[in-house]
């Protein structure tokens, strides 16, 4: 009896832990950090802790929605790959169906979380960005062409709009440029994995650009996406929208990324290329946590 009870308790949280993975937990989480940003830099005072929970947890169900959906179109692929082999569909250790039902009643609860105790605009803006990953960059994008992630960048960059909107019940040149940080650096952050991954996207037949143009003019493009990264990142400061404490932070931030980047592509190794993927979300999580220090003490 006793057993019996151990058991399920095992296999109830092996099922959670299942269902969690299929959220993609670490992007989430950094995507709901930038829409948290995007809450804070909307009011020079502090935000309505109902406002700044509701919109969390609404926009975290949403994007936990559309990493799962993401998850369930692409099992076959990931199957192939070692770097997604072990995701819980590719093993059959979730069903299709649970899938399906688990990221349409997450989503569901996340947008009437959004619609209620939010506002409909945000619920709206949410919902387009769900569907721009789910379904135009998933389904349609991902395997037609390698502008792939540019074009679907855009969604990745919405989580400081929608925060914005959560607060403000409106979008704004700030919230813009915040938008535009996360979509300069959202090539950089693919092109630099997709390199040392080339073998693998090329197996399972995904255009990225590694695979259909090569390694020189993979690098060329990441080189010349950080130099616009470099270029939007200080627009907070020449907007007058952030003070020195970011200029200062973006400044140490930008030198190192282009010193990853102009080595990578005067040097490719495949070594570099990890680091310097792994230094891109480094880098976005200091550059949005710098425009909140700088938000609130200078
Ligand atoms: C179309 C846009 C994007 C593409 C194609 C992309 C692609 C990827 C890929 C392929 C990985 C490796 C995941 C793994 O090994 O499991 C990854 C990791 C990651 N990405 Fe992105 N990404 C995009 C946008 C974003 C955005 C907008 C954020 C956050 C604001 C983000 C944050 C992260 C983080 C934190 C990781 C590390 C995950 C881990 O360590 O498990 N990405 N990304
Ligand atoms: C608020 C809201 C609805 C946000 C949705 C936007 C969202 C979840 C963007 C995530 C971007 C992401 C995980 C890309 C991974 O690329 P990939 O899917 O090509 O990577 P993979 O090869 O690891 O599956």
């Amino acid at each position: 009896m006793q057993t019996t009870i151990v058991t399920q308790v095992e296999a109830a949280k092996m099922g959670l832990r299942n269902f969690y993975a299929l959220c993609k937990p670490r992007v989430t989480a950094l995507i709901v950090f930038t829409a948290i940003i995007g809450m804070l830099m909307a009011s020079p005072g502090m935000v309505s802790w109902q406002i700044l929970l509701a919109s969390t947890v609404g926009i975290a169900f949403a994007s936990g929605a559309a990493a799962a959906f993401n998850c369930l179109i692409e099992h076959k692929i990931d199957a192939m790959m070692a770097r997604t082999r072990a995701r819980p569909l590719a093993t059959g250790q979730v069903s299709h169906m649970e899938t399906l039902l688990f990221a349409s009643v997450l989503g569901g609860a996340g947008l009437t979380i959004l619609y209620t105790w939010v506002n409909p605009l945000t619920m709206w803006l949410t919902l387009a960005t769900f569907v721009g990953y789910a379904v135009i960059y998933t389904v349609f994008l991902k395997p037609a062409t390698p502008m792939n992630i540019v074009i679907g960048g855009a969604s990745g960059a919405m989580p400081p709009i929608l925060g914005w909107a959560a607060v403000n019940n409106a979008v704004s040149p700030e919230a813009l440029v915040m938008f535009l940080i996360i979509f300069a650096w959202t090539p950089p952050h693919f092109w630099a994995l997709a390199l040392y991954r080339r073998e693998e996207y090329a197996k399972v037949g995904m255009p990225m650009l590694p695979v259909t143009h090569g390694e020189q003019f993979t690098l060329l493009h990441i080189l010349l996406y950080t130099v616009i990264l470099v270029l939007v990142s200080f627009m907070p400061y020449s907007l007058g929208m952030s003070g020195w404490l970011y200029l200062a932070s973006a400044i140490v931030l930008n030198v190192v990324f282009m010193y990853y980047v102009i080595g990578l592509y005067r040097h490719y190794s495949d070594a570099l290329a990890k680091t310097t993927f792994k230094y891109s979300i480094l880098y976005l999580s200091l550059i949005f946590a710098a425009l909140l220090l700088d938000h609130y003490l200078v």
